[in-house]
């Protein structure tokens, strides 16, 4: 299953997107980093169905990594091909986004920088196939 990141803004060459190509690295399940401009540009369309999508939002719901992983492996077993994680700009995203999203992931009720949550959740995708894998990476607790 491809793990695609869509988010707004450049990363370039700042700390978080150091963070980011760590992780991103580590990564053995396919992964893409699209990013659009900080208003307008359009969403790529999906290159392959079923696809899942999955919205960062601090109104949604706080997961440990155990079931984050558990979500994407249950996905990846029913055979998703791509999951794409949408990171909004300084406005987040709109209602409309939100309610036709399959998951709206939240890393706590604070509000974080949007290039800072890119690089958490490359950290955070690398923990959820760690623990799928069974990697020692992860300990809980
Ligand atoms: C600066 S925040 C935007 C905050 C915006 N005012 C709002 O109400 O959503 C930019 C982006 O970072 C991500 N983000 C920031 N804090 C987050 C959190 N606690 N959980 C999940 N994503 C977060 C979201 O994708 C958000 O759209």
């Amino acid at each position: 299953m491809l793990l695609h990141i869509i988010a707004r803004g450049k990363i370039a060459r700042s700390p978080e997107g150091e963070l980011l190509e760590r992780y991103a690295k580590r990564l053995t399940w396919p992964f893409k980093h699209t990013e659009l401009p900080d208003v307008g540009g359009k969403i790529p369309a999906p290159a392959q169905t079923p696809v899942r999508e999955v919205l960062l939002d601090e109104r949604g719901k706080a997961m440990s990594s155990e079931d984050f992983a558990a979500l994407l492996g249950r996905w990846r077993d029913e055979g998703v091909r791509e999951c794409r994680f949408l990171i909004g700009a300084a406005d987040g995203h709109g209602d409309a986004a939100r309610a036709s999203a399959d998951h709206l992931l939240c890393f706590g009720k604070m509000t974080w920088p949007h290039l800072l949550a890119r690089a958490m959740l490359a950290e955070q995708l690398w923990r959820a196939t760690a623990i799928l894998a069974g990697h020692p990476y992860h300990r809980s607790g």
